[in-house]
């Protein structure tokens, strides 16, 4: 569909289960790391199942800014061609509200020589990276973000000195992978150690991030909890395939439980290893949630099982999740002005947790939500989850899917879900 031609979209409920089959994209998460470990290795890198979207498109545009060539053969195929060196680009990076992007560049730019700038969209502005910079500071990194957010400047001088650096990723995840990134290209062995409260959300993304660096060559252990030591081996170009998006897959499992559907994808998706794969099982559970759930191992997917519970036998509990406040948008209280929409007390937040007061009653019935989206992809993803089940929800700026999952509506469409302008 032009979705163009949609400034707000409507979603028709179901009139029976969704069956088909569904190609899913590539990650965006190993995506954009492996954009950026093959852009660090010397040579040819093939990645196939890449992902076409927003957040990649940013990542691969900085990368040829700063002299890598891709190389598209297909739509989910490239040839990332490198001398292992970053060239300090001309103009600043603009990342968009590309987290992982702006996150790990922000780190690997140190390699670069001259000033580099990471910027993103008014979004991004907001959203904190001065752990990510302290800790640059104490390898050597001339770096500064005066507002903690990015714009970030680097005067990068092809590398960093330090070998020892503690951080404190308590708000993201992101800045491990960034520094753990950067560390295989040092001169000597790197220890990233995680500051106090060593259970961060999101462990899984950082064992994502050494899975890929690995693939690329790197040497990564663990002396102990919460520390990693990384070999300064540098990359090696490789081919490697990035596998389907987790998260993007949510949305489509929350249809197939809500529906009583049937969908199969391109292969089993109870092999896939991003953390989000995780709230699979929690899924499976409706329309019996658990009276409590902890999102901070599966914090992407928490949008999706907040709509989920509204349609519950009971209430549910969102714990573990108050980094769900610095991500594209608050989206604690997104979530729950948007539930609040649909049904007035249907949602409250208490301190950072989310409360979804189920409500059974309100499959078939009919409800008049315009849904903010707050340009945040997941929060237009997961309330055309509820558009499925209950007539009036509106998605406000439904273009914004195109962050992660540029397909989304039409994937609905395929299912034989009905989309269309607001009455
Ligand atoms: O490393 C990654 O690929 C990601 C880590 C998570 O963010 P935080 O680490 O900021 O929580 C997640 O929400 C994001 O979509 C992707
Ligand atoms: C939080 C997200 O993205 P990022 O942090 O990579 O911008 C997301 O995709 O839900």
């Amino acid at each position: 569909m032009n979705i163009d031609a949609f400034p707000q979209l409507e979603i028709v409920p179901v009139k029976g289960p969704l069956k088909g089959r569904v190609v899913l994209p590539g990650s965006k998460s190993l995506t954009n790391r492996a954009f950026l470990v093959a852009a660090l290795a010397k040579g040819d890198s093939r990645l196939s199942g890449v992902l076409s979207s927003d957040d990649t498109v940013y990542m691969a545009a900085a990368l040829r800014d700063m002299g890598v060539g891709i190389d598209n053969e297909d739509e989910t195929t490239l040839t990332v061609r490198s001398t292992g060196k970053l060239k300090a680009p001309a103009k600043p990076l603009f990342l968009g509200n590309a987290g992982t992007a702006t996150r790990f560049l922000t780190a690997a730019v140190a390699l670069a020589d001259g000033e580099v700038v990471v910027d993103g969209d008014e979004h991004m502005r907001k959203r904190p990276i001065g752990p990510l910079v302290e800790a640059l500071t104490r390898l050597g990194v001339e770096v500064s973000a005066p507002t903690g957010c990015p714009p970030v400047t680097v005067h990068a001088k092809g590398g960093f000195s330090g070998d020892v650096v503690e951080i404190d990723a308590n708000l993201s995840s992101q800045y491990v992978s960034a520094l753990l990134i950067l560390a295989a290209c040092g001169e000597k062995p790197v220890e990233v150690r995680l500051r106090g409260d060593q259970a961060i959300g999101g462990r899984g993304y950082i064992d994502l991030t050494t899975r890929c660096m690995e693939a690329f060559g790197a040497k990564v252990s663990m002396p102990q909890a919460g520390v990693w030591r990384v070999e300064p081996t540098g990359y090696v170009a490789a081919d490697y395939l990035v596998e389907p998006d987790a998260s993007s897959c949510t949305y489509l499992w929350a249809a197939e439980v809500l529906t009583g559907g049937e969908i199969t994808f391109q292969m089993d998706t109870t092999a896939l290893t991003q953390p989000d794969a995780k709230s699979r099982d929690v899924i499976m559970t409706w329309p019996n949630m658990p009276a409590v759930i902890d999102g901070s191992q599966m914090q992407d997917a928490v949008p999706t099982l907040a709509v989920l519970a509204a349609f519950n036998k009971t209430p549910v509990r969102f714990v573990g999740i108050a980094n769900l406040r610095v991500k594209e948008c608050d989206r604690v209280s997104a979530l729950s002005q948007g539930l609040n929409a649909i049904r007035d007390g249907l949602a409250h937040e208490e301190g950072d947790d989310l409360i979804v007061h189920a409500d059974p009653a309100l499959i078939g019935a009919m409800t008049k939500a315009v849904i903010d989206t707050h340009n945040d992809h997941r929060i237009a993803m997961c309330f055309a989850l509820a558009g499925l089940m209950m007539s009036g929800v509106v998605i406000d700026n439904p273009k914004c899917v195109s962050k992660t999952f540029p397909g989304y509506w039409d994937v609905l469409e395929s299912l034989g879900v009905e989309l269309k302008h607001p009455a």
